[in-house]
């Protein structure tokens, strides 16, 4: 295995030092380290050092759409995009709800070797919502499933919801909730409000998500379980969450870059790109999920990476897939909205995309601090500089990023994984 010795980097934005990388571990860090003989010098003056990026929410589409994304190409995204893990959702074809699935799923990531990917199972059989799926045989396979989810729908029968919580806690599992209350969301299409009367858009309105996060947070309070909450949207959710913490209840939850930037505005152009599951909301919303992210109410940032193939959105509004890609703009976007706002320093952003995603999703070679004797996954990023998004640059297999043709700060440089470059000199190594 090849050594690296990183010199000058800001660690995790601050204090300027070296990094030596050497057998998949950090061995040294500090000034005029002894670096074996043969070890590769790379210069990372003004560039940040921070542990790599763990995503606790990607849709890698295999098994079944393998036209949108497959585990290797969505792999290769990961990691020009700063990740070493991603946990990989359920919403596959077949569903990922039995032990084989996951293991499969596993595999083929550990194969490809760009990133750690850890599968996450689904609640309910076939995501269908009225039967537990075989979550303990998730937990015991090869793939050690700790996050579960239905994530494309809700748990929206609470008695299942409180059996699936409780299940969990024999084996210290976490139920991730998509949290959109099916009755108040049918045929929703973007943000109620205004605009979605002024666009004759049917509206997904900040209700349907708030209520089931302040049911869940009281069910998870009876059973003394863990729950998570996806793709948190709404200025609403943001304050039940803050509540709840406040009064000491367990409860875990995400915003993603998008929501963290965009706001329901774009729908006007019925373009279908911006189409997503929560909608983009309002600039209250914005604000509010900025806020809470900075305070520690959202505790991580998630992608929600949903790549879609062209027949899928290059379509009518109305009849186009919900979700869009991520993984390659996500740190730029947080520097952008948040680090250049001066709401979070690096280190938070550390706290934020690596240390509390890796805890929750339990990833124990990822989210540890840049000492001697941690796994050597580290992303080398360039707050310096500017970029244009163009779709047709993504490694990813789709095409459907929100952020065409914007401007955003930042580019990763170099990403490692457990030693081992998967991106240098801002390219895929292989
Ligand atoms: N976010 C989305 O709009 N779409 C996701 C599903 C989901 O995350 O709910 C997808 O799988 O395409
Ligand atoms: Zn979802
Ligand atoms: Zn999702």
């Amino acid at each position: 295995m090849t050594a690296y010795l990183i010199t000058g980097a800001r660690i995790l934005g601050g204090e300027v030092a070296d990094l030596l990388i050497d057998n998949g571990e950090i061995v040294a860090t500090g000034t005029n380290l002894q670096a074996p003989d043969g070890t590769t010098t790379i210069d990372a003056a003004g560039l940040v050092a921070l542990p790599g990026l763990v995503d606790l929410h990607t849709h890698l589409r295999e098994p079944g759409r393998e036209d949108a994304e497959t585990v290797f190409t969505g792999t290769r995204a990961a990691a020009k995009g700063g990740f070493t893990a991603v946990f990989a959702m359920a919403n596959t074809d077949p569903v990922a709800d039995t032990a084989g699935v996951v293991e499969q799923v596993w595999r083929l990531g550990r194969d490809a070797g760009y990133a750690d990917v850890y599968p996450i199972g689904a609640v309910t059989v076939g995501r269908k919502g009225t039967q537990l799926a075989e979550l303990g045989a998730m937990a015991d396979s090869a793939a050690r499933v700790r996050v579960f989810s239905d994530d494309g729908d809700c748990v929206w029968d609470a008695a299942l919801m409180r059996r699936a919580l409780e299940y969990v806690k024999a084996f210290d599992g976490v139920i991730a909730q998509h949290a959109q209350e099916p009755r108040l969301t049918q045929g929703a299409q973007m943000n109620e409000g205004a605009l979605s009367g002024v666009l004759g858009l049917t509206g997904w309105p900040s209700v349907a998500e708030e209520a089931i996060i302040a049911r869940d947070i009281l069910l998870n309070a009876h059973v003394g379980s863990k729950l998570h909450v996806c793709h948190l949207s709404t200025k609403g959710s943001v304050e039940i969450v803050r509540a709840a913490k406040r009064r000491g209840l367990e409860v875990t939850a995400e915003v993603t870059p998008h929501h963290l930037l965009l706001t329901e505005d774009l729908a006007a152009s019925y373009n279908p790109v911006y189409k997503v599951n929560p909608p983009l909301r309002t600039k209250a919303d914005v604000e509010a999920v900025r806020e809470g992210l900075a305070d520690g109410t959202i505790d991580i940032v998630a992608t929600d990476h949903a790549p879609h193939p062209v027949e899928d959105k290059d379509c009518e509004w109305s009849a186009a897939a919900f979700g869009m890609t991520g993984l390659e703009t996500a740190l730029s976007v947080v520097q952008h909205a948040m680090v250049d706002t001066k709401l979070l320093t690096w280190a938070e952003v550390a706290d934020r995309m690596s240390y509390r995603p890796a805890a929750i999703g339990q990833a124990a070679d990822h989210g540890q601090p840049l000492v001697a004797g941690a796994p050597a996954n580290v992303v080398l990023y360039d707050p310096r500089v500017e970029r244009t998004v163009v779709p047709e640059e993504s490694v990813s297999l789709s095409r459907n990023t929100p952020f065409d043709g914007m401007t955003l700060p930042g580019k990763v440089v170099a990403t490692f994984l457990r030693g081992t470059p998967t991106v240098l000199d801002g390219e895929l190594t292989r």
